[in-house]
């Protein structure tokens, strides 16, 4: 244990995830290493913020030290680059928590696939790792640091392998902040270029432009000059931007590689006062669908960074980036005012209609731009159908669903195209598009030739629990409940099956029920085939079959039963009131046929196999 006094050196090992990801970041061969930079710098800024933010309630932080800034200073002699802020700056434990192990479980998850990944390298440079990303060009890292406020400073140094150590900083070394952080990177030999202020100030403008604090780049003499404009893009009017303006705002506030396929600036005044600066990616984040379905937009009071905590925009939302800058909170907000303040409530409510407008208006008139929106957030989009009621509609008619019509299809142009009689919007959820279109449930919507909607995202099976319609057409499951399309006409109607006499029919039904069971809930004859044998529908009460199991395989499925349907006119269950002995096989052979047309494994694959086998055998007997 060192203290304060104690000037020894500690060993101290890393977190196991990130020693794999320096491995990665040590070997890497990966050539766009300039995003260091943008990380190193993008921490500093956050560091920054931090000093800004807990100023406000403890101006001594600040007091009359510097502004908080940041100096980027090579040292061609040295073959240094140190990235140095008067920020909040880090304590022992902080350097030891923060640069020794890996928090946020996104962040984790996505080096455990950086790992397994063919294009893991790709994948640095689309996402960014933070701080360890330094790693790709240094190949030893000295971080001195003091807290504001702080007597002590601490020096972590490493080289990457398996730890790092930390000692006390000499408080006379001039490499020592009075307050914050600085950061020397030891340049590997192929790192060169990061020494030299053209290549330093080419990144800095093109990455870190907007970045709101200055932003100084010390030259071989010491004389420092400002590299970045410094300035809150969204607080200016629109007529002054360009759109190149904009790409490089969306990369520096997003931390992002690619282009925006959305940009939403504008200024609200009225009752409140705010800026907003929002994008839609074009590309997904790797933790989209990490369980926290946090919105990362930034909450800005009068151009002092507060927090991306502040949930302004709704989970279905997440994926949007960027800022909103109020003119009329107050600045010290707790963490209980943030969630409780009736004004942030209001702003949530305005921009998330702001942005369904702003893809509304996408849609039609940049549908390519909306397409990519889609294709990357659509199942993120569609969480929001079942979470905001209000918007329900609208977030219907925003979505585009493959279909046994074609791909991209809207329910405006679904409603547009029912067939005569047709009152009900019809689904069918699965895993696969292609297991999707084999399905026999399709089967009789088919003959007739009804559109019916292909869903494959897990999020499906969700928002198609809710009673849902769309302009007063009711959205129907085709594997659950009844269906009822005696009303629609077939395309060709000499197809049209005669209906079996009733006793039959009972006889069948009975002779099934008999030997499946408890297996099933029911035995009924079908609206949905016409070819095939049999298929598995659910209760009109309940949770759908898709839904029923993705339940079970979280263990929270109710496990209801499903209903066997069976095809009265299909040889196979004509043949049951005769079949005598092979009754009971082929009734279990109707039930497993349907089950693996569901994408499922009958419950006991060697006796199903022995059933098909005993039945083929008996068949070439008898023939
Ligand atoms: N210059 C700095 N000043 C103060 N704290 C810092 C500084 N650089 C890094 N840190 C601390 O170290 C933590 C880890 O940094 P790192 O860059 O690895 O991840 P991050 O910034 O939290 O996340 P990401 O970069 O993925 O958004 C930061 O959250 C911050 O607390």
């Amino acid at each position: 244990m060192t203290t304060a006094a104690d000037p020894t050196v500690e060993t101290k090992a890393f977190q196991a995830e990130v020693s794999e990801l320096l491995n990665l970041m040590v070997h890497s061969v990966y050539s766009e290493t300039d995003i260091f930079l943008r990380e190193l710098i993008s921490n500093a800024s956050d560091a920054c913020d931090k000093l800004r933010y807990e100023a406000i309630s403890n101006p001594a932080l600040i007091g009359d030290g510097e502004a908080p800034k940041i100096r980027i200073t090579p040292d061609k002699s040295a073959n240094t680059l140190t990235i140095a802020d008067s920020g909040i700056g880090m304590d022992r434990q902080e350097l030891i928590d923060n640069l020794g192990t890996i928090a946020r479980s996104g962040t984790k998850s996505f080096v455990s696939r950086l790992k397994d990944a063919k294009d893991g390298l790709g994948l640095i440079g689309q996402f960014g790792v933070g701080f360890y990303s330094a790693f790709m060009v240094a190949e030893r890292i000295v971080v001195t640091s003091r807290r504001a406020g702080g007597e002590e400073a601490w020096t972590w140094s490493s080289a990457g392998g398996a730890g790092f150590e930390i000692a006390s900083a000499e408080l006379n070394d001039a490499r020592t902040p009075g307050r914050g952080t600085s950061i020397e990177l030891h340049l590997k030999k192929d790192a060169a270029k990061y020494l030299e202020a053209y290549e330093i100030e080419r990144i800095v403008r093109a990455y870190s432009d907007n970045i709101q604090f200055p932003i100084e780049l010390v030259d071989d003499k010491g004389e420092a000059k400002q590299i970045n404009s410094a300035s809150a893009l969204w607080q200016r009017p629109k007529s002054e931007l360009t759109q190149d303006d904009y790409k490089e705002a969306y990369k520096s506030i997003a931390g992002a590689f690619d282009e925006p396929a959305m940009t939403l600036h504008y200024r609200a005044e009225g009752r409140y006062s705010y800026a907003v600066l929002l994008f839609a990616p074009s590309t997904k984040p790797f933790d989209l669908f990490d369980p926290e379905r946090k919105a990362r937009v930034k909450l800005y009071v009068r151009r002092v960074f507060i927090t991306d905590d502040a949930d302004l925009l709704p989970a279905y939302l997440r994926f949007m980036r960027g800022v909103i800058d109020s003119e009329d909170l107050p600045l010290n907000l707790s963490r209980e005012m943030l969630q409780n303040n009736p004004q942030l409530a209001q702003i949530r409510k305005a921009v998330t209609g702001r942005i369904i407008g702003e893809l509304e208006m996408l849609a039609d008139k940049q549908p390519e731009n909306f397409e990519i929106i889609w294709d990357a957030f659509g199942p993120v989009i569609k969480e929001g159908i079942y979470e905001d009621f209000e918007r329900r509609e609208k977030l219907l008619a925003l979505s585009r669903f493959t279909t046994t019509a074609g791909e991209k299809r809207t329910l405006r142009q679904y409603v547009a195209d029912l067939k005569p009689n047709q009152t009900e919007i019809y689904f069918l959820a699965g895993d696969s598009i292609e297991r999707l279109k084999g399905n026999p449930k399709l089967e009789s919507a088919t003959a007739r030739g009804i559109e019916v909607l292909l869903l494959t995202d897990p999020v499906d099976a969700f928002w198609t629990s809710a009673p849902l319609d769309f302009e007063g057409k009711p959205l129907k499951s085709l594997s659950q409940g009844d269906v009822d399309f005696s009303l629609i006409p077939l395309l060709d109607d000499s197809k049209r099956n005669e209906s079996k006499s009733a006793t039959d029919e009972a006889d069948i039904i009975a002779a099934i029920k008999l030997n499946l069971g408890d297996r099933i809930s029911d035995v009924r004859a079908s609206q949905r085939l016409t070819t095939s044998a049999s298929c598995l529908v659910a209760g009109s009460h309940g949770p759908d079959r898709e839904l029923e199991r993705l339940l079970a395989r979280q263990n929270r499925g109710a496990g209801a039963k499903p209903i066997l349907e069976i095809n009265l006119h299909h040889p196979l269950v004509t043949a049951i009131p005769k079949a005598g002995a092979d009754a009971a096989d082929l009734s279990f052979l109707l039930l497993e046929q349907a089950q693996i047309l569901d994408g499922e494994l009958p419950e006991d694959p060697a006796a199903f196999a022995g059933r098909l086998n005993r039945l083929v055998v008996s068949g070439f007997s008898k023939g």
